[in-house]
């Protein structure tokens, strides 16, 4: 079920003009800064805002030269930044209108569990705090039983405490639909993403999977100062003692600071930031850092005053570092040479 399209357009003075598609499952982060189009994209793939070109779902013509199929004929849920809801209704009354409206065929009680508002069924839409609001947006898009996702900015308005379960449950309802994810946060981002569309001043440029998207020394991910790579592992055993978890990646076992034991075999994204690496030549004596790994340099660039980011392979991951362009002089650091990794990483679920 991809959504492909080619598509150009304007919003007042401003012009768009993107094409891509968008994969079947999983969820592909649109990334880009403040006024680069990102929102007018979501607009016009759901038919909201008018624009010229093509865009096809699963092999029906959402838009073509000659017809545009109208917005609520489009098997989609959207969340816009700020949630429309019928205001003169409950949120019961918000998830039931779409129901009926979409013939009743999915189990509302199953949405209401998962997203967990259960406690706001009667409440009046009103009354609801920006993230409550997000939430029932949510419920009532899957109600509408979509076949894609649209988010604009959907946690936005959730506090911390709600949002990492919100997180969870996105990543979750992702893997039966495509979701696609507008969102400024790199957290998010390296929570969520399976692919990465970057947007700039109104293009859509580049495309591609995340680890990628993050380590791309071209892009503009590698070089923010919270630059980050992501490796995926799976959990491995428990040091109740020191509390630290073990995390399997390829070959290397990572120990990571946990507060309580996570089930082995389970599948885990390790995010290493990449000013949490430093390099030395040698197997330092007597660190204080538990993970110590052989990578070999691939390219080095600039990234701010005094700074540098370097690529590192660490067997088939990448990892990057950000250090002082000092350290880079006296380790003399060139593409090929061995170093070894002191990592510093969190897991993330
Ligand atoms: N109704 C409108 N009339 C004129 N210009 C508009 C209108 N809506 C949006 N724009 C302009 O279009 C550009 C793209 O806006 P858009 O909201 O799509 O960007 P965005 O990347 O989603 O931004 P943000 O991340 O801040 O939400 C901006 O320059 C904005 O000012």
């Amino acid at each position: 079920m991809t959504l492909e399209f080619d598509i150009h357009g304007r919003v007042g003075d401003f012009r768009l003009r993107a094409s891509g598609v968008l994969p079947g499952r999983g969820v592909t982060v649109l990334f880009g800064p403040s006024g680069t189009g990102k929102s007018s994209l979501l607009q016009m793939l759901a038919g909201l805002l008018p624009c010229e070109g093509h865009v096809r779902f699963d092999g029906h013509s959402w838009q073509s030269r000659h017809a545009a199929l109208p917005v609520w004929q489009r098997p989609l849920g959207m969340l816009q930044q700020q949630p429309a809801l019928f205001s003169h209704l409950t949120v019961a009354g918000n998830l039931e209108y779409v129901r009926k409206r979409r013939g009743g065929r999915v189990d509302v009680p199953a949405i209401v569990r998962e997203v967990r508002i259960e406690g706001l069924l009667h409440r009046r839409v009103q009354g609801l705090s920006g993230g409550e609001a997000q939430r029932v947006a949510l419920a009532r898009a899957l109600v509408g039983d979509p076949a894609l996702l649209l988010l604009d900015e959907p946690l936005s308005a959730v506090d911390l405490p709600h949002r990492e379960s919100l997180l969870q449950r996105i990543a979750t309802i992702a893997r039966r639909i495509p979701v696609l994810y507008v969102t400024h946060s790199l957290d998010e981002l390296l929570y969520l993403a399976d692919q990465v569309w970057l947007m700039d001043n109104g293009l859509l440029q580049d495309q591609g999977p995340v680890h990628q998207a993050l380590a791309s020394l071209d892009g503009p991910l590698a070089t923010r100062s919270d630059a980050c790579a992501l490796l995926n592992g799976v959990m491995g055993g428990f040091d109740e003692e020191d509390h630290l978890q073990a995390v399997k990646t390829g070959q290397h076992v990572f120990w990571l600071p946990a507060a309580q034991s996570r089930e082995t075999g389970e599948p885990v994204r390790l995010r290493i930031a990449a000013r949490d690496v430093s390099l030395t030549r040698s197997v330092p004596e007597g660190s204080s850092i538990l993970n110590i790994l052989p990578v070999t340099v691939v390219a080095v660039t600039p990234c701010g005053p005094g700074q540098h980011v370097v690529r590192l392979q660490l067997d088939e991951h990448i990892v990057l570092a950000r250090i002082s362009s000092r350290s880079l002089r006296e380790l003399a650091i060139q593409p090929g040479q061995r170093l070894y990794a002191q990592i510093k990483a969190v897991a993330l679920a």
